[in-house]
């Protein structure tokens, strides 16, 4: 043990396994996704490759994992999809539920939970659809 495994706290991103659970959780979550009638729409056109890569890399920093993202920021890549709250719901359960079935700790689930409260706005389009 050294001075810096003393002091320095162990990552989500470390605690849950490393890059290899991150993918094992983005494959999971993307065939939920893709397998939601409300939702598989909006990746019809979209490289699924690509996706799952970018989505494992943010996945990471917001585990406390290295910061190797450099895809669009969410606002960027999201407001053009015109998503309504429902449809951010879901995909926040769906991510949420592969995390528990992945047998990811509470506390950790907890964080990624206010993550998803946290940058919503940015996901979200409010206004411009009747009833949403
Ligand atoms: C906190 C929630 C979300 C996160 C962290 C997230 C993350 C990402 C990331 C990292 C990308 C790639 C950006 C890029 O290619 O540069 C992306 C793209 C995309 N996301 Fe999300 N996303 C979220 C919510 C959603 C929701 C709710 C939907 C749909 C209901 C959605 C649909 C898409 C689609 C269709 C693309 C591809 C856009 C394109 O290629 O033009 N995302 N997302």
């Amino acid at each position: 043990m050294t001075v810096t495994d003393a002091t320095t706290p162990v990552s989500h991103y470390e605690r849950i396994g490393g890059a290899s659970s991150v993918k094992a959780a983005v494959e999971l979550f993307y065939e939920k996704v893709l397998a939601d009638p409300e939702l598989a729409g909006y990746f019809t056109d979209v490289d699924m490759v690509g996706q799952r890569r970018h989505l494992a890399l943010m996945l990471t920093v917001v585990l406390g994992g290295p910061n190797e993202y450099a895809g669009r920021g969410l606002a960027e890549a999201h407001k053009p999809l015109n998503i309504p709250v429902a449809h951010y719901a879901k995909v926040g359960a769906h991510l949420i539920t592969t995390l528990t079935e992945l047998g990811v700790p509470a506390d950790v689930l907890a964080h990624v939970q206010a993550v998803l409260g946290e940058v919503q706005d940015q996901v979200v389009t409010t206004g411009n659809r009747p009833g949403v």
